[in-house]
């Protein structure tokens, strides 16, 4: 049962434990509270007895039947404390748990998954996802299995009790339920399609606010806007017809059930009339009939928000089962020469990105990737950092295939200067003591100084201690690709990725990063991208990528002689 709970809704083995119990107690919990109306009954019996014939005393006296309703509140409240316990604090635990599974989950995906679209997605399973389970957990799941094997166990009873007045009670539940039933696949299809389209738009909202300046810079917002507004009414169409749907399911089957309350009524004076049951039968079944629909109902409505927990379910099983990048956590290598042997890969299926690439950035030498726009030069440099996982071939760092190494373990030895930096809203110094967190100031001034921040910086209101707004709009591109450089600096680690590390700075900027850089790269594994010929002229080795692979490599020298891609990139850019 625990592995079948497990398995259904995506639980820990302690999570599915707790729901068993909880069902338990739920269903005990559910017994208790009859439990007054069965004392009722006693009690009504013996002095109806005494009312009908005054010659007879009650067994027990009425002091008897007040310390039993006492003695039972006590219980019952109880019973309910370890319902709610199990069934509410326990899920939160369970949930809490879930959502640190699925962080961890996150930590070990291929950092480029990142990609921003996801990101809303992703958030929004963790915390939204997360929090309509714990809802339905505490609120439905215990409620519907009780509530089921309860009014199975009253049933069974009854029938014994009076099987035609069971019967005339319930009749009506395999209709409603088939009613329900049969609207329950079209329900299913709506309610994808809803929390597709809430999906649709968290995701629009996030590039809306990712891109507000590009929207406004090239005047979209009207555009940007109707298209938003276009997918917003489209999800109120969605939950109109959702709610209308469950709503016209759930009111048809609630009828239908009630039409049992004046069937029991009916047969049930037929029968007395017969003299085939008492007054006493009678009113029981009345009462029970008038009691047990609402439990039934409950299932119904409970059923349908269960639809929601699927969609949801599934998705946080989706999640979980994503491709994690684990390996060795304890990783020295002997040297730091990165080999990429016949590598291909591909983002999507059907296209490859890379194609049979095969080439070694040494320790102590600088290669660079030259080629085309869209050619895979990043993609090449993030791979080396396993950010994705290959599909063919190997990429080995001092001889080790790094799909074997832990990807944190791996990028302590990285140190990476993208074209976007990312910045965080909190002091320069900080910012640039995220390349070592244990730096002490003296050591970020120094890395600083050599990034050619100090001067901006000293100009800052509060200098290093200026906090530079949510990534770090405060300062200008070149600023913060120098802020970048400096974390790298500090960071100090054997092998560089370089992306345009030099894009946005001036001439006067990028020669004393040039000359920093120098000092940095100083027998270290360095792989730079660069489009401005000047940086890769000082390389020890160039790598032309087109179109996915590797056209031509060789030394600066050997290439300009080949007159070949490399070549004509050369001239083209000093003739402009
Ligand atoms: N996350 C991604 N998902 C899908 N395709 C991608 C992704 N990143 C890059 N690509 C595609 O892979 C190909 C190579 O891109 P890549 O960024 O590696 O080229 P590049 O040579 O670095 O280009 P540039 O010089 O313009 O930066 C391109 O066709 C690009 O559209």
């Amino acid at each position: 049962m625990i592995k079948y709970f497990q398995n259904k809704y995506a639980l820990s083995e302690k999570g599915a434990s707790d729901l068993l119990k909880a069902i338990i107690w739920t269903i005990v919990m559910e017994f208790s509270f009859m439990a007054p109306v069965v004392l009722g009954f006693i009690f009504l019996d013996e002095y109806m007895q005494v009312l009908l014939s005054p010659a007879t005393s009650p067994q027990n006296s009425l002091r008897y039947y007040v310390i039993m309703a006492v003695v039972l509140f006590l219980v019952m409240f109880a019973i309910a404390y370890f319902q709610y316990r199990l069934a509410y604090t326990k899920i939160y635990e369970e949930s809490a748990k879930s959502r640190i599974n699925l962080a961890e989950t996150l930590r070990k995906l291929p950092l480029a998954f990142f990609g921003k679209k996801d990101i809303a997605d992703l958030s929004s399973t963790i915390m939204e996802d997360a929090t309509q389970i714990e809802t339905l957990f505490s609120h439905a799941v215990p409620q519907i299995y009780a509530s089921v094997i309860t009014i199975m166990v009253m049933g069974i009873m009854m029938f014994f009790y009076n099987w035609q007045l069971s019967l005339a009670v319930f009749w009506v539940v395999p209709v409603a339920a088939l009613v329900f039933y049969l609207s329950r696949k079209y329900q299913s299809t709506v309610h994808n399609e809803l929390y597709q389209s809430k999906r649709v738009i968290s995701d629009k909202m996030q590039e809306g606010l990712d891109s507000a300046q590009e929207i406004k810079s090239y005047n979209q917002e009207a555009t940007f806007s109707k298209e938003l507004g276009g997918l917003l009414d489209q999800l109120e169409n969605d939950m109109i017809k959702g709610e209308l749907l469950t709503g016209a399911a759930i009111n048809l089957s609630y009828v239908l059930l009630k039409l049992g309350l004046p069937s029991v009524m009916l047969y049930g004076a037929t029968l007395l009339a017969q003299g085939t049951i008492n007054v006493f039968a009678y009113l029981v079944f009345m009462v029970i009939t008038a009691r047990i629909y609402n439990p039934i109902m409950d299932v119904m409505n409970n059923l349908a928000l269960l639809l929601y927990l699927n969609v949801r379910i599934d998705r946080m099983k989706e999640m979980a089962q994503m491709p994690k990048q684990e390996g060795v956590t304890a990783f020295n290598p002997q040297h730091y020469h990165v080999e990429f042997k016949n590598v291909g890969f591909s983002y999507q299926d059907d296209i490859e990105t890379l194609k049979d690439i095969s080439f070694t950035a040494r320790q102590g030498e600088v290669t660079a990737l030259v080629g085309p726009s869209g050619g895979g030069k990043s993609t090449i440099a993030k791979l080396a950092a396993r950010f994705w996982d290959i599909e063919k071939g190997a990429i080995t760092l001092g001889g080790n295939d790094i799909s074997q190494v832990d990807p944190e373990a791996l990028l302590n030895h990285y140190s990476i200067v993208f074209q976007d930096v990312t910045l965080f809203n909190s002091s320069v110094l900080e910012n640039i003591r995220l390349g070592k967190k244990d730096a002490s100031d003296v050591e970020v001034f120094k890395a600083a100084q050599l990034a050619q921040c100090d001067e901006f910086v000293k100009q800052l209101p509060q200098g290093y201690d200026t906090r530079i707004g949510e990534n770090g709009e405060k300062l200008s591109g070149g600023e913060r690709q120098r802020i970048s450089i400096a974390r790298a600096i500090l960071k100090d680690a054997p092998i560089i990725l370089l992306d345009e590390a030099t894009a946005s700075l001036d001439a006067e900027n990028e020669s004393k990063i040039q000359s920093a850089l120098g000092e940095l790269v100083k027998n270290k594994t360095v792989l730079i991208i660069a489009h401005r010929m000047r940086t890769v002229l000082g390389a020890d080795k160039i790598v032309v990528i087109k179109d996915g692979m590797i056209a031509e490599t060789g030394s600066p020298q050997v290439l300009k002689e080949k007159k070949g891609i490399f070549a004509t990139m050369l001239t083209a850019q000093y003739e402009r």
